[in-house]
């Protein structure tokens, strides 16, 4: 471990494209095991820190480090290998295999046996097809969606759709999960159901778990601690109930016609 009891610690983290500054020298430690949240208006810089965090993009400046190991000139597959998993603002299920099939893809990411392995369906082959197998069958209960596993992904209610990427991504046996606006699109029942499936990956599997959100009910009530981008640059970080009476943050939020209280809601689902 690291010796800060801090899973990730960004340092000074910037992202320039051409001319504009989308993440402007960013600092954030996410707690070993904890559940925290980054918002920020539309265009804030949440995704592109994401995409630093896994490799997508690297950053001009600054560090990041998972468990004290630095992640910065790594490829998204090594970032997956060093305990990192993510999600996507938009559903990206292969709509094509069943929910099984979508969650041994995540399960390949991780297991050794390569393309040559494949082609001649060696011994080692056969093992990793039946770890994956084994795992997505354990992650889909895990989630809830056993029931679905022979069904293909896109004949899935929306709600399940999005458990079924989490269980994608937990197949991958990470340290943090980063889920980019897992409520999106989904009705107050959905968003319930998402808010335990949540608190049990942290509390059941021991990950941690950071998410972008913009519906502040969902973020209030289940972060234990938030980070408040606006153009770029960290505005406040906190508690929530810190954050959510920081001047700074309502701000950023009104400034932008939002309601007081209700900030970020008006801004929901692109999916
Ligand atoms: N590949 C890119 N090239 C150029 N500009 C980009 C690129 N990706 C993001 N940006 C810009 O960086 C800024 C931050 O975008 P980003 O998507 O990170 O914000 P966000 O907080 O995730 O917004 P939203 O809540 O709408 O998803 C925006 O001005 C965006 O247009």
């Amino acid at each position: 471990m690291t010796g800060t009891g801090n899973i990730l610690d960004v340092q000074g983290v910037t992202k320039i494209f051409g001319g504009l500054t989308a993440v402007n020298e960013v600092t954030m430690s996410i707690p070993e095991r904890s559940i925290v949240s980054v918002i920020g208006p539309n265009g804030a810089g949440k995704t592109t820190f994401f995409n630093m965090i896994t490799g997508i993009y690297q950053p001009t400046r600054g560090t990041i480090r998972l468990a004290g190991r630095e992640l910065v000139g790594m490829r998204p597959d090594q970032v997956t290998e060093a305990g990192i998993a993510r999600t996507f603002q938009n559903i990206r299920l292969f709509s094509t295999m069943t929910s099984e099939e979508n969650i041994m893809v995540g399960r390949h990411a991780r297991l050794k046996s390569g393309f040559v392995d494949a082609v001649l369906r060696t011994r080692k082959f056969h093992d990793s097809e039946q770890e994956a197998r084994d795992t997505a069958r354990l992650m889909l209960d895990f989630v809830g969606l056993s029931k679905w596993r022979q069904e293909l992904a896109t004949n899935l209610p929306y709600g399940d759709q999005r458990k079924l990427e989490i269980a994608r991504a937990l197949a991958t046996t990470p340290k943090l999960i980063l889920l980019d606006e897992p409520a999106a699109g989904m009705n107050p029942r959905e968003t319930e159901d998402l808010k335990s499936l949540i608190r049990r990956v942290r509390d059941e599997l021991g990950v941690t778990v950071c998410l972008i959100e913009h519906d502040m009910r969902l973020v209030m009530t289940l972060s234990e601690h938030i980070t408040v981008l606006d153009y770029g640059s960290k505005i406040a970080e906190g508690l929530p109930y810190q954050v959510r009476n920081d001047p700074r943050v309502m701000e950023a939020y009104l400034g932008r016609g939002a309601a007081a209280g209700e900030y970020g809601k008006e801004e929901r689902p692109h999916v």
